[in-house]
């Protein structure tokens, strides 16, 4: 096997993984996946990725929670593998790659935090009160609390992921308090099954929920988020509960790498 990567984006781990000679994808299965994710008998992470070539792309990102399966969109996972193709010598000004989701745009900026656009929203449920159901390229339950932080993530977060709406899908769920002028989040991710110290598509929909809860006018809007592993920050366009031109910013750093 080859040479393995870790990075993380603000605490969302991750296993990286150069496949650009195309050898890699069919060695992986689900347990061996999971072998390499897991925390005390593998390298350890919330999820591993591929980086593989593309003609119509700088490179294409394959997925997969930390339960080995492939899964939908990860934001951090793809501002971090935005940050291991520049690592591997791929520099661009601006980068466009493709992921589960479609195409995605990203930069690295002069700070060395790394924007990545995400889907536009065109739907937003509300199954309870101060509750949101939205995909930002992957399912998120929002519930707004009066402090993220005393909130018992893994036992509330997991009776919500298991109950019968969400149970033969799965939903990632987050807990969030404050408002537009700044969020706190804890999430709990399905796939991983446990709470992550952060989660960007989690991040994105906590920060669409805020506006959309407030019935904000049409305008733009910037909301930093704190996630209990560093700082993120959402931005965007709102019209007439559309959402479009989101961007979602953050550290995405490089840990270590070895061999397995
Ligand atoms: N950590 C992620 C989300 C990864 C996918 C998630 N576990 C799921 O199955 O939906 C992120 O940063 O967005």
């Amino acid at each position: 096997m080859p040479t393995f990567h870790k990075y993380h984006g603000a605490g969302n781990d991750f296993i990286l993984l150069d496949d650009r000679d195309g050898d890699l994808l069919t060695q992986l299965d689900q347990p061996t996946i999971a072998g390499y994710c897991a925390r005390h008998f593998g390298i350890g992470a919330d999820g591993l990725m591929l980086l593989r070539s593309h003609a119509e792309y700088d490179f294409e990102m394959v997925y997969y929670n930390s339960d080995g399966a492939p899964s939908s969109m990860c934001g951090n996972g793809g501002r971090c593998i935005v940050r291991f193709a520049h690592d591997l010598g791929i520099h661009k000004d601006e980068y466009n790659f493709l992921a589960v989701d479609g195409p995605h745009r990203a930069k690295i900026l002069p700070n060395g935090n790394v924007t990545l656009e995400m889907i536009d929203v065109a739907s937003i449920s509300s199954p309870r009160a101060e509750a949101f159901v939205l995909d930002t390229g992957s399912p998120h339950y929002i519930a707004f609390v009066a402090d993220a932080a005393l909130v018992d993530i893994v036992s509330r977060g997991r009776a919500i992921r298991q109950s019968p709406p969400y149970a033969a899908e799965g939903i990632n769920v987050n807990f969030v308090s404050g408002d537009i002028n700044g969020l706190s989040i804890a999430t709990y991710e399905r796939g991983v099954e446990d709470e992550t110290l952060a989660c960007g598509t989690g991040v994105t929909a906590a920060a669409i929920a805020a506006v959309h809860r407030i019935n904000a006018p049409t305008g733009d809007f910037r909301i930093p988020v704190r996630a209990k592993g560093g700082l993120l920050a959402v931005s965007g366009t709102h019209k007439e509960g559309q959402y479009s031109n989101i961007w979602l910013e953050g550290p995405a750093e490089s840990v270590f790498k070895g061999e397995i």
